[in-house]
């Protein structure tokens, strides 16, 4: 496992309230980064209390006794696919390298149907379904808004080609809010040095939002340099905290490698108390409509990005469904 180098990147910070003037810069970082943060502010705020908010109910949940928490497993039927309670070390995300699960708990929560949760939920989380039904879709407007403003920097002439295969009301998507626990851990030495909180990895969908809490860092990401570098949790000190984005594999795909899915994970802070503090993040991450094929996308700057290298087509074509089972299926020990 490579080594961090201890220095923070230089995430820029940008205010996504005027659309039309920061789609170049947006488009810019994310060729680099892969990352970048959107201030919390104007017409898609996440409001702070609400953010707060759930996070208390992700701490009240993780501290229900397993028997709740098994009532609504991964596993059993009653959830669907990738929905519900995955237990310490059920998931790993870096199968190639890891030889025990991430040590963390997460709750997986589907799209919200017309409002309603399509999946059991235990009932620390029933008694807030709608404010978690809230939660999410302003998320999704988020990241619609996110969608938007990297259609215009890629100079695609439609410029809600993206947001339009987000459209919920179109059909089933992969979309998935996801409440995250990593528990301090208690163990020798060695364990801690080959285990880790979240396996390297890069995310699945199209956006991510990453919502962390001050005083619990650990994320990382790989610099183009092959190093690793924290990514700070408020970089300015602001008072409301921006939110944190990155590219998953279907931009990726969709615009020939241009906006580049950075791979990432979470590592225990090798400062401070052995076996780290606990540490919660919430993450919501946006996938289009299942059926949606993964071919590049009319810009001419992706078509440029794409020249000499291997096409996608019609024929070798994946769909957003075919890629999030592909990897499922290498992650989750789900039969
Ligand atoms: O908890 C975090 O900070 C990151 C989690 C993550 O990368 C993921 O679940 O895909
Ligand atoms: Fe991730």
């Amino acid at each position: 496992m490579t080594v961090s180098n201890g220095l923070p990147l230089d995430i820029p910070v940008i205010d996504l309230s005027d659309e039309s003037k920061v789609g170049k810069d947006v488009v810019e970082v994310v060729s680099r980064l892969g990352f970048l943060f959107v201030k919390n502010a104007g017409e898609d705020e996440i409001l702070q209390e609400h953010i707060n908010h759930l996070f208390k109910l992700s701490q009240a949940f993780f501290s229900s006794p397993v028997a709740v928490k098994e009532t609504c497993s991964i596993n059993s039927n009653k959830s669907g696919k990738n929905k519900g309670w995955l237990s310490m070390g059920e998931e790993t995300l870096d199968p190639g390298n890891q030889k025990r699960g991430d040590v963390k708990e997460a709750f997986n929560i589907g799209e919200f149907i017309d409002g309603k949760a399509q999946q059991p939920l235990p009932e620390v989380l029933a008694a807030h379904h709608d404010e978690i039904a809230r939660f999410q879709a302003s998320c999704h407007a988020l990241c619609n808004r996110i969608l938007r403003t990297l259609a215009r920097g890629l100079e695609i002439t439609e410029g809600d080609w993206f947001a339009q295969r987000h459209d919920q009301s179109k059909g089933p998507s992969g979309s998935v809010l996801r409440l995250l626990y990593y528990p301090t851990v208690s163990g020798d030495t060695d364990s801690l040095t080959e285990d880790i909180r979240a396996g390297a990895h890069s995310d699945y969908g199209s956006v991510t939002l990453l919502f962390q809490l001050p005083g619990q860092p650990g994320l990382e990401i790989l610099t183009p340099q092959g190093t690793w570098s924290p990514v700070p949790v408020n970089p300015n000190n602001d008072p409301t905290p921006p939110v944190l984005v990155n590219i998953g594999d279907l931009l990726s795909y969709w615009t020939n490698g241009l906006l580049k899915s950075t791979v990432h994970r979470v590592i225990f802070p090798n400062t401070g108390k052995k076996g780290g503090d606990d540490r919660y993040s919430i993450v919501y991450f946006c996938h289009p409509q299942d059926d949606e094929k993964l071919l590049p996308v009319p810009s001419p700057l992706v078509e440029q990005h794409g020249a000499g290298k291997a096409q996608v087509t019609a024929e070798n074509v994946m769909t957003a469904r075919d890629h999030l089972n592909n990897r499922l299926a290498a992650t989750y020990k789900l039969s």
